[in-house]
């Protein structure tokens, strides 16, 4: 069956979207971050605050390897990280996977993430100055790899409905 797999910097709305696409298709939805923070049984504030963020990107190829082995079809929501690390992007291109990138600007991800950080720790510690730029440098180091995916659709100026739209127009 397959694997509907969204992808994205933080913020972008992965999580959201793909909670609201499990609600209008049925299929059943799972976020990676959440399924690493309940198999450690610890947040990925606490992996990254007591393991580093080499273990978590560990913890996150592993989780990220035996959620695609399940038989069943998913809606699955990666970290924003995930197709960056231990060539996970390879695995966008598989058969059995619909990979999206939900594409947003700088601008949309600041205004999401300035008012959501603290959970995210690659950010947690940042001003408003420093984040913007953060963002920038580091949405450019890694659109490479979110450029693997088989599907984008663009998020900016669009409401979760609309964005949740666009996707099922692609699976039509
Ligand atoms: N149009 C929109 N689409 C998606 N998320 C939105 C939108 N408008 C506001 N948000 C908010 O932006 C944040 C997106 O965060 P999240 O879904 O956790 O993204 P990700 O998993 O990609 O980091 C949420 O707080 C969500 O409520
Ligand atoms: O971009 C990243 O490297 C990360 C994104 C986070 O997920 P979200 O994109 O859902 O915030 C989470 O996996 C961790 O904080 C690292
Ligand atoms: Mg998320």
């Amino acid at each position: 069956m397959k694997k509907i797999i969204l992808l994205g910097y933080m913020g972008c709305g992965k999580s959201t979207i793909a909670n609201k696409l499990s609600e209008k298709t049925t299929i059943p939805f799972l976020d990676l971050d959440q399924y690493i923070e309940e198999k450690a049984n610890l947040s990925i504030k606490e992996l990254f605050e007591k393991h580093g963020e080499v273990y978590f990107r560990k913890l996150e190829h592993e989780a990220f390897v035996t959620l695609l082995e399940q038989e069943q079809a998913i809606i699955l929501g990666l970290g924003g990280g995930t197709p960056c690390y231990a060539n996970n992007h390879e695995l966008l291109l598989r058969p059995d996977v619909i990979s999206i990138y939900l594409k947003a600007s700088v601008t949309t991800l600041f205004e999401r993430l300035s008012r959501n950080k603290s959970k995210r720790p690659l950010i947690a510690n940042l001003n408003d100055a420093e984040l913007q730029e953060f963002i920038a440098k580091h949405l450019f180091d890694r659109s490479y790899y979110y450029n693997q995916a088989k599907y984008k659709v663009a998020v900016d100026g669009k409401t979760i409905d609309e964005t949740v739209d666009d996707i099922l127009a692609l699976l039509a």
